[in-house]
């Protein structure tokens, strides 16, 4: 009876932490205050994450720091966060990519910040961002990370928080923070273990390999190798395979997000309550009428 008891709450306390993307994995009771940390990224200022919405319910996150291949600095660190929150409210959204400005990925944190900071403030960054990129992971959205150029340390960590990865010719993936006396912080070990399995995890981290595209379509990380490797080509590539996934209303692609995410997320029983209140958000809703009055047939 008890156990029962305990087991439910904590269902249902992990379906809230879900629901409520907005909600930080760790509070005051760990010595995390974001207000204090966000005081302390505006001391690092430069670059700029830019949104672009356009009307099909596709968003396009650029990473814009090029002088430093796009390395993340305090001030980036802080748009990201503000455009996951605006992406967590897009009712129309359906699908976003992220890329890099001028032919690169992300070469990490800036290691500017890397060498100002003290541990105490390092940790609390780490947990900033870990927080946002779960967010990230978490929008119902079928994410995209475009991988041209480099996506070295942090900016491979990125990559993991997408639902896909698409690398063009000439790219590469590397978790290099073994070679600066570092393990990934923003996620990305977890994530990688998850997508790729603990010995390849390994291999990577431990060899801070350098993941070209064949190899990386090989262990399962990327998708596709797309033809182009210029900026407009390969935005324009990603743009179409994404469209696969992202015909349809938003309400119903979103829902796919979602009982996805519970799957992926949840224990077996939660993740069926899960399923059957997103299934509750779509069944008699406008799409569904429709194909009922079409009598669809799926051929
Ligand atoms: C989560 C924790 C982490 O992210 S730890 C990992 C931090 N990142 C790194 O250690 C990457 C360091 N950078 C590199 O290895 C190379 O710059 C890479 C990304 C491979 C690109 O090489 P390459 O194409 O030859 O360009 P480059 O080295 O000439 O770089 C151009 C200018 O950009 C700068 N840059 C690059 N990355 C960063 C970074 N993370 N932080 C600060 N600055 C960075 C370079 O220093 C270089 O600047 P400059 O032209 O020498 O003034």
């Amino acid at each position: 009876m008890a156990v029962s008891f305990w087991n439910n709450l904590l269902q249902i306390t992990k379906n809230r932490v879900l629901q409520q993307r907005g909600v930080s994995l760790y509070n005051y009771t760990h010595s995390y205050e974001e207000h204090v940390i966000k005081k302390k990224l505006k001391q690092f200022a430069g670059g700029s994450i830019n949104l672009s919405k356009d009307g099909s319910g596709i968003g396009v996150l650029t990473l814009n720091n090029p002088r430093l291949m796009n390395a993340f600095t305090g001030t980036m660190m802080l748009e990201l966060q503000e455009k996951v929150t605006e992406l967590e409210n897009w009712k129309e959204g359906k699908g976003l990519i992220i890329h890099g400005a001028e032919n690169t990925f992300c070469s990490g944190s800036d290691l500017n910040i890397v060498k100002a900071v003290s541990l105490q403030d390092g940790v609390n960054m780490c947990v900033f961002i870990q927080n946002t990129l779960t967010r990230l992971m978490r929008l119902p959205l079928i994410s995209v990370a475009l991988v041209q150029g480099k996506a070295v340390g942090g900016g491979a960590e990125l990559t993991t928080a997408c639902d896909f990865r698409l690398m063009t010719p000439g790219s590469e993936i590397r978790f290099v923070h073994k070679l600066m006396g570092l393990v990934p912080g923003w996620g990305g070990a977890t994530r990688l273990v998850q997508l790729i399995g603990s010995r390849n995890a390994l291999k990577l981290l431990s060899g801070a390999l350098k993941v070209d595209p064949e190899r990386a379509v090989r262990l399962g990380l990327a998708e596709e190798i797309l033809p182009s490797s210029d900026e407009t080509g390969s935005l324009e590539e990603a743009c179409t395979w994404l469209n696969q996934y992202t015909e349809g209303p938003a309400d119903v692609i979103q829902a796919i997000k979602k009982v996805v995410i519970a799957g992926r997320e949840l224990h077996l029983e939660a993740a069926l309550r899960e399923e059957k209140d997103i299934f509750g958000t779509v069944w008699g809703g406008p799409a569904n009428v429709q194909a009922l009055a079409q009598r669809a047939k799926h051929k």
